[in-house]
């Protein structure tokens, strides 16, 4: 796409925009805007521009890949990835998915700072959206949306039968320019200071990067000073531009994802695990052109009003975001789509396989999902990392050079804080573990203790989401929110014991996540009840309130147990355990014995390790016993912790007529619980 090709690009106004656009995103400093602008004439596609500028204002946003930023901009810098940039007029290009290309990075650029506040990002991050309404060009019309799902499909045709179902007004002139995000002082200070040291050190990771990129097999990197050429046509194995297939899901030869498949399936489909709805939403410009977009969503989200993350197949995202932005028509899975079930689950597949590959980087979710859609759009084989670069080279010279950018120069957060959870490459979701209770069983042991495997993390306090109803208002995306980050490969722990005695915690839990995986640590029911008036009586205590005898709370006037006392309650683990066993298989809670957990604490955890299906990691080097606790603690590479001093304490001394009576009690609602769990504890 150049002037001698005959496009005939916007006048100077629009590289004016393109310079404040720089500025204002604070990708280059002035210095160094200069050095690009005097290379403008070795020009490659905008889209390449776009997609450079669109990677440096995520590199600005993400703290952690300094490095590769600094040395990706001096490589943009003295490549001359640079030209005029501008809306071309829709009729002065004649390759139309060029054309639609251009006009999505435009938009995409001009919706840089409202798509990602700093302050956004790490909430926004799992389901990155660019969001509507957007940008548009000089002439009043452009993509209306540049949505970062992978498995959308943005069309620039006129869609025959589709619906207008969203307008984006053309914007005023003004409305141009780039709002710069906000930045704190000390960031400006970095990034503008002119600072000699930065400047010299980047210009040595230029060389670096240049030779690397110019050894990378079959990179586009030509030999003329390091200039990649962004002609995706000349590159091996591209079908299409980017444009045209940006996040399109692949396709099966003579099937396609909006019509028939030409030819039959000779295979039977091999369908993701859930039933899968597709989705299709349209929108329209300004100037009246029709996008549609696909995205193919599990019907658990499809009837649940809440997402399913965990119930998508690999690869899936689902942007509930969108759905404010858009009225969509979900149609029903099979349908003639169904045809194509092959190639979707084959989709899927390579998906997963690419997202391992782009995971491995270390970027942050927001650039791999901008690298994913670069990446998706041709086809590849072979393993994690060999497919995203066979895949980068086919799709996007850029994606190819990020990618290669992101594996030499791992973020500094990993290389730096190895011990540390990495933040990038990392996202808040559903608990994909839960502790249900009981109460008083030890229920911070076994979460302290599952922390010990390194693909668990667990949310610090008790969230209390299903239970109380002020939390469970909040709706999901709060509660997801309490959840700390977790990499791909990590789960997710919550514990909140008071969910077992719930009589909604059970069906809204199911609800949320059919998939869940409950541990239900359980201890001999006498000694919980006393530990959880132990625990009562010191909550009261602290308040200065008074603390009755045990025995005046738990028996009523004529000598009998009394049936409401709220801890006897909760030791009566058949009348909850039954609510569970409504709403969940047996298979999915595993049953921890809190007895035996205090004595022989590995043994425990071996089989909640199997429950889980985590690969074994805890062992005995984990535990030593405190004699001055009377328990074990727990040792991992970072530090030595024990529980705290709340747990152990001495429990009251109950008169030995009392405590006959309570083993008596609750022999028979002991046995029943061992019949519905089908297994039976030492508790006599
Ligand atoms: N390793 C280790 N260290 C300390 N404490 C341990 C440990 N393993 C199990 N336990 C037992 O945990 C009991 C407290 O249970 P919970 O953590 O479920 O209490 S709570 O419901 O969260 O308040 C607590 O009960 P009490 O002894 O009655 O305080 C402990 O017996």
């Amino acid at each position: 796409m150049s002037r001698a090709g005959g496009t005939a690009l916007s006048p100077p106004v629009s590289v004016k925009v393109f310079i404040e656009m720089i500025l204002g995103l604070g990708c280059l400093s002035p210095a160094r805007a200069g050095l690009v602008w005097r290379h403008h004439r070795r020009r490659p596609a905008a889209s390449f521009l776009m997609n450079l500028m669109k990677m440096c204002y995520e590199l600005e946003q993400t703290p952690e890949l300094l490095a590769p930023r600094s040395s990706l901009l001096a490589a943009a810098a003295a490549g001359g990835f640079c030209m005029d940039v501008a809306e071309p007029p829709r009729d002065s290009l004649t390759h139309r998915s060029n054309k639609q290309h251009l006009s999505q990075s435009w938009s995409a650029v001009q919706r840089v700072p409202p798509w990602i506040s700093s302050s956004q990002t790490r909430v926004a991050e799992p389901r990155s959206v660019l969001p509507l309404p957007g940008g548009r060009g000089a002439s009043g019309d452009s993509v209306s949306g540049w949505i970062s799902d992978p498995l959308s499909v943005i069309e620039s045709d006129r869609t025959p039968g589709s619906e207008s179902l969203y307008t984006v007004p053309p914007l005023e002139p003004s409305q141009g320019t780039v709002p710069t995000p906000e930045r704190t002082t000390e960031e400006e200070e970095r990034r503008d200071g002119g600072n000699e040291q930065q400047a010299h050190a980047e210009r040595g990771c230029l060389s670096e990067l240049l030779t690397m990129i110019s050894a990378a097999p079959g990179s586009a990197a030509a030999a003329d000073g390091g200039f990649i050429s962004s002609e995706r046509e000349t590159s091996a194995g591209a079908p299409e531009t980017l444009g045209r297939n940006q996040g399109k899901p692949e396709q099966s030869p003579g099937c396609s994802l909006e019509g028939s498949c030409q030819k039959p399936m000779p295979a039977p489909p091999q369908l993701p695990q859930l039933p899968i709805t597709l989705r299709r939403t349209s929108l329209r410009s300004g100037s009246g052109r029709t996008f549609t977009m696909s995205s193919y969503i599990s019907q658990a989200e499809e009837t649940s009003p809440r997402t399913n993350m965990s119930s998508a197949p690999p690869g899936l995202v689902y942007f509930p975001e969108l759905e404010h932005l858009f009225t969509s028509q979900p149609i029903p899975y099979p349908s003639p789509e169904a045809k194509c079930a092959e190639s979707f689950s084959r989709k899927w597949r390579e998906e997963a396989v690419i997202d391992r590959g782009l995971l491995e980087t270390g970027a942050s979710v927001t650039l791999r999902t901008s690298l994913r859609q670069m990446v998706v759009t041709s086809p590849g084989a072979g393993g994690s990392r060999s497919h995203v670069r066979a895949k980068a080279k086919a799709s996007d010279p850029m994606a190819l050079l990020m990618i290669t950018v992101l594996w030499a120069f791992p973020p500094l957060s990993t290389a730096v804080c190895a011990d540390e959870a990495p933040p990038t490459g990392s996202w808040h979701k559903l608990p994909d573990v839960i502790i249900i209770g009981v109460r008083k069983a030890g229920t911070r042991a076994l979460l302290e203790m599952l922390t010990l495997h390194p693909n668990i993390v667990a949310a610090k306090a008790e969230v209390h989401f299903f239970d109380r109803d002020a939390n469970y208002q909040r709706g999901e995306q709060w509660y997801i929110a309490q959840m700390p980050n977790a990499s791909r490969n990590q789960l997710i722990v919550e514990k909140t014991p008071a969910y077992f005695t719930s009589a909604l915690a059970p069906e809204r839990i199911r609800r949320a996540n059919p998939d869940v995986r409950l541990l239900l640590i359980v201890r001999k029911p006498v000694q919980r009840l006393l530990s959880d008036y132990t625990q009562v009586f010191y909550n009261r205590k602290e308040k200065r309130k008074p603390q009755p005898p045990m025995e005046a709370l738990m028996l009523t006037a004529d000598g009998e147990l009394n049936m409401e006392y709220k801890p006897l309650n909760r030791s009566l683990y058949c009348i909850h355990v039954r609510r569970w066993l409504q709403e969940f298989p047996r298979s999915r809670i595993h049953l921890v014995d809190g007895d035996t957990l205090v004595h022989e604490p590995l043994a425990e955890m071996k089989k909640v390790e199997a429950f889980l299906q985590l690969e074994p990691q805890i062992n005995s080097s984990n535990f030593y016993f405190n004699q001055t606790r009377g328990f074990f603690c727990l040792r991992d590479r970072l530090r030595e912790r024990c529980l705290h001093q709340s747990k152990g304490r001495k429990h009251p001394s109950v008169a030995p007529a009392v405590l006959q009576k309570l083993h008596d009690f609750f022999r028979q609602p002991n046995q029943r619980f061992f019949r519905m769990v089908g297994r039976a504890f030492d508790w006599d």
